[in-house]
């Protein structure tokens, strides 16, 4: 139903729904809470004492009035300070704004518990304008869980509850159909839909909670796994259509490199040249983690295509990333003497270019073309696509691969992915494609040295950054910001390098972000990759695939306002070449919680450690709505926290595709319906 259908929400909030990918009730009630407001047994000033990560954050205090409140302040602002102590006689103290009516309700010896975020401020616990209930009140309320959901401009948490509450009861009373059947849900577990619907978003307790989120992983990813599955059978039978041959040239350009590659790439780019020869059409995916060498496999694989007079066709995230691409394959074509020419799409391209480039491509005169998402538009027509490789393939969705691959006739398939997901899990994910994995780093390569530091090292970060460009090598400094903002207190690119520019004049400082014009992103890519730039300050722009080897330090700001999968991207920017390099996570606030989990990063260089560390330290109970991996978005489902859920559901798609691969049972009826509105519907949303 279109959720202007609900009472209240009109074209604008409608609109404003869009913001949030919900247009429909079904978006609606599938707009999980992203955490939930758990009314908590209050707490003693004892316990902030004893517990740091308590300051800042919402707690609940019972406390008695010691004093008749102050009210002070002028004209406009009126402060209402009241003191108070908790049960074991420790003080602490509560303000409000504006509101000096409050005042009669703190008589002496008055009772009351309060709700809010808690401070220090001048060596007292604060609560400013907190909430404030009595004790039967709280009591009422102490342990429920109340939803908090993702909110956007003009739509508020209140709002979001209201409308959900009130589509769950009229739910109730229209029940809708369960459609997995039932010898599944006994088998493993899991709840009904409609109660895991109703206690996703109001559970009565936390068991509740479990159970619903079991149900509704599970049914996420049984549905991706049965959509998968149909689609790895239509593929399986697809005749390679192309006439591709080993070329010795090929053979020679591997021999010629500056570098030998390792035996995880020799199998690698065995595997591809054995698939795009032989009977069938390639659909692979080549996992390996940051800086592992995927790109000079998928290199190879273009120049023997281009070389048996085929296209392929190369399409990467940013076109910071395409431009270098292009600007470093152009380059080895060259220097090979390889007569195939290259061509390079991306949006920023005037219309004029963009068309002679889609005339190129469509004539076929264009042999490897290399772009971002521009390489599916509708208009582009290509002569003979043979090979599609899509890079860092986790920002594309299903859909998109689906789409670039009915470009060409039915082109052989290649995806290269650095998520650090150990192989029986990938096997599951990936149900659509073959497997290669790099698991062995370049020879040479020096092990990345990690240090996890605070402000007070930051003279000496200047001296490292100073002492690191005289030796000739190059640094990167993450932001995690363009510019100033209010409501946001991180460094900043702009301002930050120009603070560090006046610290180190002697270094060549520039920036890099978004926002900037393409021409001169791609400007200050090509200079700093020419060492024309010593230190490149910069937001995460970079944080997929650029590759500089001459970059030994990253020095990461506010590292604690990243995810691990995020840090650990950014670091594979170093370690790139035969030179020792350095990570450096610095942090602005200092708590014992942040430190732990950066010290997984300080003590691994391996992307599949770090996840799992990651996830014991949160411990299986702490995964309110916390999706550890952004690279698979399912809705409620994450692929680490709930890897035996995600194995579960693998378990039982199987079983029912063997037993009835097209889903014709009358048992499986309503499934078959499911899935194929899956499939329609919500298979190109993941971004797989
Ligand atoms: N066998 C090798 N020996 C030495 N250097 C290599 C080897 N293979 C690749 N390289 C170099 O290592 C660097 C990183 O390789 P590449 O860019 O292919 O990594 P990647 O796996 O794509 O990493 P990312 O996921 O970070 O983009 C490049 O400079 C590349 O030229």
């Amino acid at each position: 139903m279109d959720i202007k259908a609900l009472k209240g929400v009109g074209e604008k909030t409608a609109s404003y729904f869009s913001q949030l990918n919900i247009y429909t009730t079904e978006d609606l009630l599938k707009h999980y809470p992203r955490k939930y407001d758990i009314y908590e047994e209050p707490v003693r000033v004892a316990d902030l004492e004893a517990d740091e990560d308590l300051e800042g954050n919402v707690v609940a205090m019972e406390g008695v009035v010691i004093k008749s409140p102050d009210i002070y302040g002028n004209g406009k602002l009126k402060i209402l300070s009241v003191n108070l102590k908790d049960e074991n006689g420790d003080a602490f103290k509560v303000t409000f704004f504006n509101m000096p009516f409050l005042k009669n309700n703190f008589k002496l010896g008055a009772r009351y518990i309060f709700r809010g975020i808690i401070n220090k401020t001048r060596k007292m616990w604060t609560f400013e304008q907190p909430k404030l209930f009595t004790r039967a009140a709280y009591k009422e309320l102490e342990g429920s869980m109340m939803p908090i959901y993702p909110l956007t401009k003009g739509i508020t948490n209140n709002m979001l509850t209201k409308l959900v509450s009130g589509l769950l009861k009229e739910y109730e009373e229209r029940l809708e159909p369960e459609y997995i059947p039932l010898w599944v849900r006994e088998k493993y577990e899991l709840a009904e839909h409609n109660f895991a619907m109703q206690n996703i978003h109001f559970p009565k307790e936390f068991d509740d909670y479990i159970n619903a989120r079991h149900r509704l992983s599970f049914e996420e990813f049984f549905l991706f796994i049965l959509a998968t599955l149909s689609l790895k059978s239509s593929k399986e039978t697809n005749p390679n259509i192309y006439e591709i041959n080993r070329l010795e040239k090929i053979d020679e350009f591997i021999e010629g490199l500056p570098f030998k590659l390792t035996n995880a790439q020799l199998k690698t780019v065995e595997e591809v040249r054995a698939d795009y020869t032989g009977p069938k059409i390639m659909s692979r995916l080549i996992q390996g983690d940051v800086g592992s060498g995927k790109t000079i496999v998928a290199i190879i694989a273009l120049l023997e295509i281009a070389l048996n007079n085929y296209q392929g066709a190369m399409m990467v995230p940013t076109e910071v990333l395409a431009i270098q691409q292009f600007e470093s394959l152009k380059d080895l074509i060259e220097k090979n003497g390889l007569d195939i020419k290259i061509e390079l799409l991306v949006g920023s391209m005037t219309a004029k270019e963009k068309r002679l480039a889609y005339e190129r491509i469509q004539s076929g005169e264009a042999q490897i073309i290399i772009g971002t998402h521009a390489l599916i538009q509708e208009k582009l027509e290509y002569k003979d696509l043979a090979l599609v490789i899509t890079d860092e393939q986790h920002r594309f969705g299903v859909a998109q691969r689906e789409s670039f691959s009915n470009k060409g006739r039915r082109p052989h398939i290649l995806v290269m992915s650095a998520t650090p997901i150990p192989r029986t899990l990938a096997i599951i994910l990936y149900g659509d494609l073959d497997i290669s994995v790099i698991d062995e780093l370049p020879k040479g390569r020096l092990p990345i040295k990690n240090a996890v530091v605070d402000e007070s090292y930051r003279d000496n970060a200047d001296k490292f950054l100073e002492r690191e460009v005289k030796a000739g090598h190059q640094c990167y400094v993450i932001c995690p910001m363009v510019e100033e903002s209010e409501n946001f207190t991180g460094a900043n690119v702009i301002d930050y390098s120009k603070e560090l520019s006046k610290r180190l004049p002697d270094c060549r400082i520039e920036y890099l972000h978004g926002k900037l014009k393409p021409a001169k992103k791609e400007e200050i890519m090509r200079r700093f990759s020419k060492h024309e730039i010593d230190i490149l300050v910069s937001t995460t722009v970079i944080e997929v695939g650029v590759n500089v080897p001459n970059a030994t330090v990253m020095l990461i700001e506010n590292s604690e306002m990243f995810g691990l999968a995020g840090l650990h991207q950014l670091r594979g920017r170093v370690g790139r070449g035969d030179a020792q390099s350095y990570c450096i996570f610095m942090t602005g606030k200092k708590s014992e919680k942040i430190k732990k989990r950066l010290d997984i990063l300080k003590n691994s260089n391996d992307g599949f450690e770090i996840a799992r560390k990651d996830l014991e330290l949160r411990g299986p109970g702490d995964f309110f709505g916390v999706r550890q991996s952004g690279d698979f978005n399912f809705g409620i489902a994450d692929i680490f926290a709930d890897a035996q859920t995600l194995k579960e559901a693998s378990d039982a798609a199987k079983l029912i595709y063997d037993a009835d691969n097209n889903l014709e049972s009358d048992e499986n009826a309503l499934l078959k319906e499911k899935v194929i509105e899956y499939r329609g519907k919500v298979l190109d949303k993941i971004n797989i």
